[in-house]
């Protein structure tokens, strides 16, 4: 049987259609620019013979009913998906549960209403989850859908972790607390790290540090998330591509009084004019790595502030843990950038962190130590794979 996994954005689809027995990738790609007048259909699968193709087509797609149509029959195509009947369920990405789900959930129109509850904690993510769920359970009507979300892996954090110092209510009616992000990311990686330390995960106390466009930092203790650095939303917490993380409250009350700044005005420069982008104009850290280099200031403070809050976080869950086994970087930039790996751990070998310069500039796409071999707590690059994390639970979900 095959699972279908989709991670539905506000602007795209990304998806990954998995064997079940071994977990082969049958076929991936993503539509991409939704709604713009061309959009860009990508599919790569393995022919009959094991040789790698791929499909890639432009044309206006309107919408995730269309975006997804167009997945299903590049699938059908390909004969990657020939008869949707082989589908064993179909699993989604959904951003924010809020504090209902503690595990991957069967949906139903129940569970719908829950996840659309939501939405105000997740504006940008929950409306384009919800959407992929509703369209997928109109074109596949009697396969099982799975939500799988973000949120589930930190609902094991202590009271003393997710609760805000703000007046009691705004909890007990509002939902407002921290819940965290990224869970499947950091539940991923953190499992195949304590492969690699040769221990129990559950014997494990790991800092996961998930570092792509959106970036979090999350300590488990015993293979149970205990705290993590992203809060109500994904706002808080690390620089990101281009949302600010953690600031003064008081930032927003000041540019409104005294700049006259509304809500939504606010929300977007917090949310899509920050971060590294706000400090330097760019959000991809190749480009901000290469002016950096080249001597140009803007760049190198982004660098500089970024590797700075990821140090202050590290610090703080090293603190918390008190032992810890291993510091794990994954995400686009956490995996592929060792000047900020070096940068972020820079000084901190009185603590227990020692990187060895030679393993940790050597190109691989591999999961490896990049730590000196004496340093106490094991410093580990391991790709992240949330598609394939979701298919697994997917199947639990419906075995
Ligand atoms: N070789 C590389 N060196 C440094 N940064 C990289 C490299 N490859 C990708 N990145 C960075 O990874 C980030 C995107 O991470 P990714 O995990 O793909 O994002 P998303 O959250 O959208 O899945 C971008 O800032 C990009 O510049
Ligand atoms: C929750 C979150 O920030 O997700 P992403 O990194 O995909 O934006
Ligand atoms: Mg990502």
């Amino acid at each position: 049987m095959k699972v279908l996994v989709l991670n539905s954005g506000s602007s795209s689809i990304k998806f990954q259609l998995f064997r079940n027995d071994d977990w082969t990738v049958l076929a991936s790609g993503s539509v991409t620019r939704i709604g713009e007048p061309e959009a860009l259909m990508r599919c790569r699968w393995a022919d009959a013979e094991g040789t790698q193709q791929s499909l890639e087509d432009c044309a206006a797609i309107p919408d995730h009913q269309q975006g997804l149509q167009r997945i299903a029959e590049a699938l059908a195509q390909t004969g990657a998906l020939a008869d949707t009947a082989e589908l064993l369920a179909v699993g989604h990405r959904v951003v924010h549960g809020g504090e209902a789900f503690h595990a991957p959930t069967l949906v139903d129109d129940d569970i719908i209403e829950v996840i659309r509850q939501v939405i105000p904690l997740a504006p940008l993510h929950n409306p384009a989850n919800l959407d992929g769920i509703l369209v997928a359970r109109k074109l596949f009507p009697t396969i099982p859908q799975v939500a799988v979300f973000d949120t589930a892996f930190h609902q094991t954090m202590p009271r003393t972790a997710y609760r805000y110092a703000i007046p009691d209510f705004l909890y007990r009616e509002h939902g407002v607390r921290r819940y965290g992000f990224h869970g499947t990311s950091h539940h991923y990686v953190g499992r195949r790290a304590a492969q690699l330390l040769g221990k129990p995960f559950e014997h494990c106390n790991l800092i996961t540090l998930h570092l792509g466009n959106g970036a979090s930092a999350t300590a488990i203790r015993e293979g149970s998330s205990v705290d993590t650095s992203m809060g109500m939303t994904p706002l808080e917490g690390l620089v990101m591509g281009t949302r600010s993380g953690d600031i003064d409250p008081a930032v927003p009350f000041y540019l409104s009084k005294h700049l006259g700044l509304d809500n939504d005005t606010l929300e977007g420069l917090l949310n899509r004019q920050s971060g590294l982008l706000g400090l330097c104009g760019d959000n991809d850290l190749r480009e901000i790595q290469r002016r950096a280099e080249a001597g140009d200031e803007a760049a190198e403070l982004a660098l500089g502030v970024t590797a700075h809050r990821l140090k202050k976080y590290i610090g703080a869950y090293l603190a918390e843990l008190g032992r810890t086994d291993a510091l794990v970087f994954t995400g686009g930039i956490g995996e592929n950038s060792a000047e900020l790996r070096a940068r972020a751990c820079a000084g901190l070998e009185t603590l227990g962190i020692r990187i060895d310069a030679a393993a940790n500039t050597a190109a691989s796409q591999q999961e490896r130590a990049v730590s000196h071999a004496e340093s106490p707590i094991q410093v580990l690059v391991i790709p992240t794979n949330e598609e394939l994390q979701i298919a697994r639970e997917a199947v639990e979900a419906v075995s």
